[in-house]
């Protein structure tokens, strides 16, 4: 097989230096396969914190940084599926060099053809004779210039035209310690030739990245704006990612001095954009997380199987359409099953009918619990035991993980939670594979999660209010995103809360029903 799907790096923990979360995540990085990519996104959201430690979950590495935090928990409930869309705009610049009765060039822009000529010139070769740069409503994009049919060959990008970390200078490399890791490399890498201006090898392409007042991801929100999503679990991530960031930026600190050349003055701000650049337009390529000029320009669609792949054969990064489109068609990829959680800490935008949202639950064991320590074990013990079949299972409506933390939190003695420890170990060591024989307990497990539910929903409410009575003039893109996230994170709750509702009306009025009916 020469050919393989090119992994976006985002959705994996991309902070800092090759420690313990970073060596999860490399360890359980699959191999470039369709497959695999799906089972990285199908098992994308959980995140455990227990005082104070963290317990990284294989594929996502969410940590909570509160240190209040007794025993948190993020869980998803799976969605049902939208409508395609596809967006056609007409292009402004055709960068072809042949000429056809289809193109339709507008709004010559020379930036276009400057960055157009400096990417044919490095790589040899066109890129593409179908496809023109344009602008979106979400800024740069790709879109068709001549008819293209499916399993045409859109655009080819020679990797050696790729920045990736070995493009770091090897002195500067040398100095950092083996902990730093390739985004790292790779964001020190654009720095580097930031400072260098026109005289860098990548001007025409670093001119062409987004300014750091068209970012929105979470990361560049001040203290106020990020008080509107305080609800969410974002807010977490975020100043969990935030400190990572920071952590890594103050780690190489040292090195960055020996280079004034390239680094003199440059700010935590300035670091902090970089990262995101890499975050946000990177993908994972045999050269590790790369800069594709071009293929970054390409902008998500959820519902698309268009996906991005790398010939080895040829090392290049191809675009084979699997649909047909017509001049003007924008041609969007998708960047995966991503939650709008991740969208909006990576990416900086938000869909707010996205499918692959889920509600996130923040519970806090009680600090003054008498039994909070054999909880602990019990729930992550399980988790160990468990983690390999929850990938290989469909997700039912209730994740297992947020089944078997409810258990072990109602849990009021030693003797329950024995017996709990008894039915795991009747099933592969997993907590919550089946409902539990006392439906008492299964009720009220179930019935706590309910409680949190409508909780959440209380909290959302309340966190929308102010964001629902902005006049349209007074309204900031950033509030917009907040609403958009809020909102589908209260459908979400509200979905999971019915579900919940439904459920423990069963249980009460049969009292006994089949494991299947019940989970599925
Ligand atoms: C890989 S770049 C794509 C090119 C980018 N539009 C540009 O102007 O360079 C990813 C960025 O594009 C924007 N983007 C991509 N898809 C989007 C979408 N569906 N909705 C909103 N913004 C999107 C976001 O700003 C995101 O961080």
């Amino acid at each position: 097989m020469n050919t393989s799907i090119v992994l976006p790096i985002f959705n994996r923990n991309t902070t800092g230096t090759n420690d313990k979360t970073e060596h999860l995540v490399t360890a359980f990085e699959p191999p470039p396969s369709l497959s695999n990519r799906q089972a990285m996104a199908d098992s994308s959201m959980l995140a455990v914190e227990q005082l104070g430690e963290n317990y990284d979950q294989p594929f996502r590495t969410l940590t909570i940084s509160r240190t209040v935090t007794m025993l948190g928990l993020a869980a998803r409930f799976q969605r049902q599926l939208f409508a395609s869309r596809r967006s056609c705009l007409r292009f402004q610049y055709n960068f072809s060099a042949s000429s056809s009765p289809h193109q339709v060039i507008q709004n010559v822009d020379d930036e276009c053809t400057d960055f157009m000529t400096w990417l044919r010139n490095k790589s040899g070769a066109e890129i593409s004779s179908v496809l023109s740069i344009g602008k979106s409503n979400y800024g740069r994009s790709l879109f068709a210039c001549k008819p293209i049919r499916a399993g045409d060959c859109i655009f080819k990008v020679p990797l050696s035209v790729a920045m990736a970390p070995d493009n770091l200078d090897p002195s500067i490399d040398s100095l950092l310690g083996k902990d730093v890791n390739d985004f790292t490399k790779l964001t020190l890498t654009i720095l580097q030739h930031k400072r260098l201006g026109q005289a860098s090898e990548w001007a025409p392409y670093l001119n062409f990245l987004p300014l750091f007042a068209d970012m929105h991801s979470t990361l560049f929100w001040s203290d106020e704006e990020l008080q509107m999503i305080k609800e969410s679990f974002l807010y977490d991530v975020t100043l969990n990612h935030k400190a990572q960031i920071e952590k890594t930026f103050t780690s190489v600190k040292h090195v960055l001095f020996l280079f004034p050349e390239y680094f003199e003055g440059v700010s935590l701000h300035e670091f902090k954009h970089a990262y995101n650049l890499v975050e946000s337009r990177s993908w994972m390529t045999p050269r590790g997380p790369s800069m594709i000029p071009f293929a970054d320009f390409l902008n998500h669609d959820a519902n698309t199987e268009q996906l991005i792949t790398f010939k080895n054969t040829e090392q290049v990064i191809k675009l084979t359409a699997v649909e047909d489109y017509a001049p003007g068609d924008e041609v969007l990829v998708t960047y995966g099953r991503l939650e709008n959680i991740s969208l909006l800490l990576t990416f900086g935008f938000v869909l707010p009918d996205n499918r692959y949202d889920n509600p996130t639950f923040k519970i806090y064991a009680p600090q003054h619990d008498p039994l909070l320590a054999l909880k602990r074990d019990l729930f992550n013990r399980s988790l160990e035991l468990g983690s390999v079949a929850m990938k290989e299972s469909s997700w039912s409506e209730i994740p297992e993980t947020l089944r078997a933390l409810a258990r072990v939190l109602c849990c009021t003695s030693q003797e329950e939670l024995q017996e709990l420890a008894i039915e795991a170990a009747q099933n592969e060591g997993r907590l919550a594979r089946i409902p539990l024989k006392n439906r008492d307990k299964e009720l009220e497990a179930h019935q706590f999660l309910h409680s949190k539910c409508v909780q959440s929903i209380d909290n959302l409410h309340a966190a929308l209010k102010p964001l629902s009575h902005l006049k349209s003039g007074n309204e900031t893109r950033r509030m917009q995103i907040a609403r958009d996230l809020l909102n589908g994170e209260l459908r979400m709750f509200k979905s999971a809360s019915a579900w919940l509702k439904g459920y423990c009306e069963a249980l009460k009025q049969t009292g006994s029903v089949e494991t299947e009916v019940i989970y599925l």
